[in-house]
């Protein structure tokens, strides 16, 4: 004996397969094509001073941030989803949950105690560039070199070189200690630049662009000229 199965309740299962298979598709593509730019790096670089400059178009005294600052800004014609993660060592990893939605990175650096702070600078940095999210989706990172308008800020090109090496001698310490862990556990860091070769940010998958700035005198063309190219 056969069920015969009304030709409505075929039609109506075959819709509701289909709008699943476009609502799927449009929840994905929304995730690729973010359009959030996230200012990072460590306490005092600058980042709510240069978040209120882009947004504002004006300077602001700033205290430490304890909480992101989101808003939207248009530049060019395009505009842009903004937050300013802070620096505070309890709260910058949260940065890892706008990496879904995020189209770049400006990672802001102060010039002038960057040698003094390299160590904790390329850190962060590392974890930024390694997190797998970050590497899978190839998101372009700028490093913001803050606070040009002091002697003693050292020059894009010397900034480039000390983190290159620091970042070299993190990623010997941390591959020895992943491989260790890794006999069982899982891995949540790709490995950065060539094997065999001493760290060089154009090893990496990822664009990584260096630019001097200034936020005190309001010398930021270079951070939004490298935005509105995204
Ligand atoms: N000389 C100079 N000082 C700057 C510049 N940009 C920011 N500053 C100063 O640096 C200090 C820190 O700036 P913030 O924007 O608060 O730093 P932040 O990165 O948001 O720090 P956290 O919120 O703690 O993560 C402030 O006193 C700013 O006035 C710059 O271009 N030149
Ligand atoms: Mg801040």
């Amino acid at each position: 004996m056969s069920i015969e199965v009304p030709i409505v309740y075929i039609l109506a299962g075959i819709v509701t397969l289909l709008a699943a298979v476009v609502a799927s598709f449009f929840l994905l593509k929304k995730k690729q094509t973010g359009d959030t730019i996230l200012l990072l790096g460590v306490s005092d670089a600058g980042k709510t001073a240069l978040y209120t400059l882009i947004r504002f178009g004006k300077k602001a005294l700033t205290v430490t941030s304890m909480k992101e600052n989101e808003g939207s800004v248009t530049l060019g014609n395009k505009t842009f989803g903004l937050v300013d993660m802070p620096g505070h060592e309890r709260i910058r990893y949260r940065y890892s949950e706008f990496l879904p939605v995020a189209r770049g990175i400006v990672f802001v650096v102060d010039s002038t105690t960057i040698s003094r702070q390299i160590r904790s600078v390329a850190e962060y940095l590392y974890n930024v560039l390694a997190s797998l999210e970050a590497q899978n989706r190839k998101l372009p990172v700028l490093i913001a070199c803050n606070k040009a308008d002091m002697i003693t800020a050292l020059p894009k090109d010397k900034i480039q070189t000390l983190l290159e090496a620091e970042i070299n001698r993190l990623r010997g310490t941390r591959t020895a200690a992943v491989e260790q862990q890794n006999s069982e556990g899982d891995d949540q860091e790709g490995f950065l630049g060539y094997e065999g070769e001493a760290f060089k940010f154009e090893h990496l998958e990822s664009i990584v662009d260096f630019e001097v700035c200034s936020v005190q005198k309001e010398e930021i063309d270079s951070v939004t000229g490298w935005i509105e190219s995204l």
